[in-house]
């Protein structure tokens, strides 16, 4: 258990990502008037401790404390509420609400996807948390699966979606970390705009929203590829394909949420309205009214005449996107990479961009994605970086996976590497325990009571999925056997050759009984001893045998 600040203890971890550490963590002491929630002594809470290399950036650090209204005032039934924000020395630390219940990702991992009904029901709920934090002009940013935590999935429980993570971005937006033309996001949920540098505004958690939506009835989002290049260039050239098991009105809403313009994309409210006519339109027992409402839902997904602004991401007006990927491409073609990535110097070799052939980082046959990034290009000293360098870096970056339940080195645990500030008592470092698995139960949302007019996707068991970043779990290693013991009394003396000794004895008998019975059973006696018995026979060739052996031995 390690303090953090003077209020809370740190007990267990719960998961890693690529800005830090959650763990489990119980309240020393009542926060004081600075926290949002002042909580008790003993009070369990969930910690967030960012990595160092966020703590020791003074732009994050001022960023953080700037941030910090924002980030307490933001409450809404679907957002994890952050209660305190901890700065000691250079240690950063959220503090939220302990959620009881999986994150997104890993329940669709493990029961696979959601009925179109209850995919559409659970992102209605996330577009009203984005409605009211749109409101206030807190833009997510890095919307996905992972990010949203499902309480209320125990048996009976209607399924909660709390979406977390709210600020993370905006901090990890830092010039010390990333330029303003990057992105933050993961790949696979990255708006156009957003991996292009252009300016971004609410409208890119709207694409988030629609990538999350797609991957909850089909199970993968629809942009994947084997490198973080891929899929960002999917995302700016590809037209997303309607899935046969997702119903007409749902597609309406996925697809104007994934529009390549953000000015297309629905607002958060007009999303979460538009859901919730559509899950009562294509029910199985929605009347003919509610599946007609469905069928237009196009014309209640409005854009937002006011999209949020995200701060500091216009361009600084010397990169022209157009410029560093052709994004009218008809379509991706793998050996052209080094051709879309533009160098800096004359004597740039665009093979060492991106290696076409996969035998180099970033070739198709490169297996880990966070090796897809290109090196830098010679260049200038005094160049910046072209924003797809700085990109492709922050995607590698945010494509981290989160490592659930894992026992982290203390080498790696921030508090730990700070001998100085708190030395370690004198003991051999602790596995921490394991987190209690949680089993979640089914999406409890009902079907609508009326009849319905598609046939909507079961809910059928996870199937292995081409998620390259998901690697499938290890299966368990069988204990080591023990060595075979005979007997029930390990301690028992060994006498060396009495298996041999039984082996004869054992054939001995067998040899007796046997002749004997052939002896009784067949009209040998009657040949060989004339009717004698089995042992007077024996017996007169013992003799026989004992008085050869003395004739041998002469009279004397
Ligand atoms: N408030 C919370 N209550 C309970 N568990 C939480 C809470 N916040 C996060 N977790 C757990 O910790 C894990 C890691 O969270 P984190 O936000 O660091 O991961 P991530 O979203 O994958 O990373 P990042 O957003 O930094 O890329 C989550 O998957 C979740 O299981």
């Amino acid at each position: 258990m390690r303090p953090v600040g003077s209020k809370y203890l740190l007990e267990e971890p719960l998961g890693r990502g690529a800005t830090g550490t959650v763990w489990r963590a119980s309240q020393r002491e009542t926060a004081g008037a600075e926290a949002a929630v002042a909580g008790q002594p003993g009070e369990t809470v969930a910690i967030k401790v960012l990595k160092e290399e966020l703590a020791n950036d003074a732009e994050i650090v001022m960023r953080f404390l700037r941030e910090r209204s924002v980030l307490l005032r933001l409450t809404h039934p679907n957002i994890v509420r952050t209660r305190d924000l901890v700065v000691e020395g250079d240690l950063l630390a959220l503090v939220m609400d302990l959620i009881d219940g999986p994150d997104l990702h890993n329940y669709l991992r493990r029961n696979g996807p959601f009925t179109p009904v209850a995919a559409a029901l659970l992102t209605a709920q996330i577009a009203d948390a984005l409605a009211a934090s749109h409101a206030d002009g807190v833009v997510h940013r890095d919307l996905k699966p992972a990010n949203v935590l499902l309480a209320g999935t125990g048996e009976g429980e209607e399924m909660h979606p709390m979406l977390t993570d709210f600020g993370i971005a905006r901090l990890a937006d830092s010039p010390g970390l990333t330029r303003t033309q990057e992105f933050v996001g993961t790949p696979a949920y990255v708006a156009p705009e957003s991996a292009e540098g252009r300016p971004q505004t609410s409208a890119v958690d709207i694409y988030g929203a629609g990538i999350l939506l797609y991957e909850l009835v089909t199970g993968r989002p629809p942009f994947a590829g084997n490198t973080a290049l891929e899929v960002l260039h999917r995302h700016l050239s590809e037209e997303p394909r309607r899935p046969t098991t997702v119903p007409e009105p749902l597609w309406t809403v996925i697809e104007r949420c994934l529009r390549k313009n953000p000015d297309e994309r629905p607002s958060a409210e007009n999303l979460a309205g538009g859901l919730r006519v559509v899950a009562s339109g294509i029910g199985v027992h929605a009347s003919p009214a509610q599946a007609e409402a469905a069928l237009g839902v196009a014309a209640l997904l409005a854009p937002d005449p006011a999209p949020a602004p995200v701060p500091d991401t216009a361009p600084a007006g010397s990169a022209d996107p157009t410029q560093a990927l052709p994004t009218n491409a008809p379509s991706y073609d793998p050996a052209a990479a080094t051709n879309v990535l533009p160098t800096t110097g004359p004597d740039a070799d665009p093979t060492q961009v991106m290696s076409p052939t996969g035998s180099g980082p970033g070739g198709p046959g490169d297996a880990d994605p966070t090796r897809a990034m290109p090196p830098m290009p010679p260049g200038n000293p005094g160049d910046d970086p072209h924003p797809w360098q700085n990109q492709l870096r922050a995607a590698r970056d945010r494509n981290e996976q989160t490592q659930v339940q894992q026992y982290l080195d203390p080498n790696d645990d921030p508090l730990r590497r700070r001998p100085q500030r708190r030395p370690s008592p004198q003991q051999p470092p602790q596995r921490p325990p394991q987190r209690q698995q949680r089993r979640p139960q089914p999406a409890p949302y009902q079907q609508p009571q009326q009849p319905q007019n598609y046939a909507p996707a079961p809910h059928h068991p996870q199937q292995p999925q081409p998620q390259r970043y998901a690697p499938p779990p290890q299966p368990p290693q069988p204990e080591p056997r023990q060595p075979r013991q005979r007997g029930s009394n390990p301690n028992r003396m060994k006498i060396p050759g009495l298996g041999c000794l039984k082996g004869c004895l054992f054939v001995i008998v067998v040899l007796v009984v046997g002749s004997w019975l052939v002896w009784e059973l067949t009209p040998l006696k009657d040949w060989v001893a004339e009717g004698k018995s089995y042992w007077d026979a024996v017996s007169g060739w013992i003799s026989d045998v004992k008085q050869w052996i003395s004739d041998l031995g002469g009279p004397s």
